[in-house]
């Protein structure tokens, strides 16, 4: 057997193992630990671990060596709270690029109210979880320290809905989120809708009194599954984009309201259901910016509902392909940047040649974001400060919320 050491972890939290000039991915190690195992297609994918790392812990689920759900759960919280930090120094310092870090915010366990399961028939019944590590298997799911226990709670009844719902050879996207009037179900992929299946659907979201149950499209509402945005009270869309945990949101918030204190007219671009904007339409007026048409319209009717906030007007704009132009940012006096994984490169070039003084700008991938940021900083922009937040606990993911200001 061959005997490695673990170098580092790469961006997906596997070990990168050396063997003199051997390399290959090793799962569920940390670094300088020294470890035995035979690698396939680049991977050791059962690594013995001969000296374990004084950072390594016993992990409390009992489905994690199997489930892909979580990747870091081996690793004390100290480390992986420094890990996540130096994964958005190196990213930043490859770009030649810093900002003083004003701390990582770690959501708790059981804080995930936004989960994203897969479901298959059996013969037996049904599989509801995770997929495995590197795999299209599901792991099935008994318990879970991610997710809010009433996400957990609900397993059973979801995967009642997976065994009426699916047919034999397709996966179905279950994504349950929990919110004050309870479980919003959305499901992709299932068998399609007819008066039987309605009437068992409609028997099984009142058995696990789900405020609502989508299916592919087609919705039972037996309440409305608002969520509060500052004041406003939004219903998203079923199965939209909302930040994983309340908690992470909260610390998101605080700082994009901070690094845009004082600002009186704010365009909020990749704005969802208005995570941001509503908020900030209590002390600001907002234009809210995004890709999708039935976010806005949650976003809009929340706003007019709430009554008491600024203005808040909307746009339907692919930012990729057309992005907000400077004569068109000019009117604010901050921006709130909030992109998918693949960051912003085309809106970050118009902000770049804009006069917009200041920018909360919040990202989930360090890489992508350093190259925008660099744009910002090669035409004038200082990142001023940032903060690291972890909403995806026991993964790899983190994210960041940076404060530029022209200089
Ligand atoms: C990371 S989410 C942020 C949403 C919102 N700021 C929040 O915190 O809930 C990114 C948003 O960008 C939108 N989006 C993705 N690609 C887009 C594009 N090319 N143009 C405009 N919006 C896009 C998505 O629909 C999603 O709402």
């Amino acid at each position: 057997m061959t005997q490695w050491t673990i170098e580092r972890l790469g961006r997906k939290g596997d070990g990168v193992a050396v063997s003199g000039d051997a390399r290959a991915l090793a799962s569920l190690t940390l670094p300088g630990e020294v470890i035995e195992g035979e690698p396939a297609d680049g991977r050791i994918a059962a690594p013995k671990i001969l000296t374990p790392s004084a950072e390594r812990v016993k992990p409390i689920c009992g489905h994690y060596r199997a489930c892909g759900g979580c990747s870091l759960m081996h690793a004390s919280d100290g480390f992986t709270t420094r890990w996540k930090q130096q994964v958005v120094e190196a990213a930043l310092a490859a770009r030649g690029l810093s900002a003083p870090i004003l701390g990582v915010h770690t959501s708790p366990p059981r804080s995930r109210r936004r989960a994203v399961l897969s479901g298959r028939r059996t013969k037996k019944g049904a599989l509801l979880g995770f997929h495995a590590r590197a795999s299209d298997v599901i792991v099935d799911l008994q318990a879970c320290h991610v997710m809010r226990p009433e996400i957990t709670a609900a397993l059973p009844l979801l995967r009642k809905l997976v065994v009426v719902g699916a047919s034999r050879s397709a996966e179905l996207t279950l994504t349950a989120i929990h919110g004050p009037a309870g479980l919003d179900v959305a499901v992709t992929g299932g068998k399609p809708m007819e008066t039987t299946l309605f009437q068992t659907l409609a028997g099984l979201a009142e058995e696990g009194d789900l405020a609502r149950l989508d299916w592919d499209g087609q919705t039972i509402t037996r309440r409305r599954p608002a969520l509060p945005m500052g004041r406003a009270m939004v219903v998203p869309p079923p199965a939209a984009f909302l930040q994983a945990t309340a908690d992470g949101e909260a610390a998101l918030l605080a700082a994009v309201r901070n690094f845009t204190k004082g600002a009186s007219a704010i365009v909020d671009l990749f704005a969802g259901c208005g995570t941001f904007t509503l908020p900030l339409a209590e002390r600001a007026s907002v234009h809210a910016v995004e890709g999708l048409a039935a976010p806005l319209s949650a976003l809009d009717t929340g706003w007019r509902s709430a009554g008491s906030l600024n203005r808040v007007t909307t746009q339907i704009r692919d930012l990729a392909r057309n992005p907000l132009l400077p004569d068109e940012l000019n009117r604010f006096d901050a921006i709130v940047i909030d992109p998918p994984r693949a960051g912003a490169e085309a809106q970050v070039c118009q902000i770049a040649a804009s006069d917009v003084p200041k920018i909360a700008f919040v990202a989930c991938d360090p890489v992508n974001f350093s190259r925008d940021a660099q744009i910002l900083a090669d035409s004038g922009f200082k990142m001023t400060r940032m903060l690291v937040v972890d909403q995806f606990r026991w993964s790899p993911h983190v994210e960041t919320v940076a404060e530029f200001i022209r200089t």
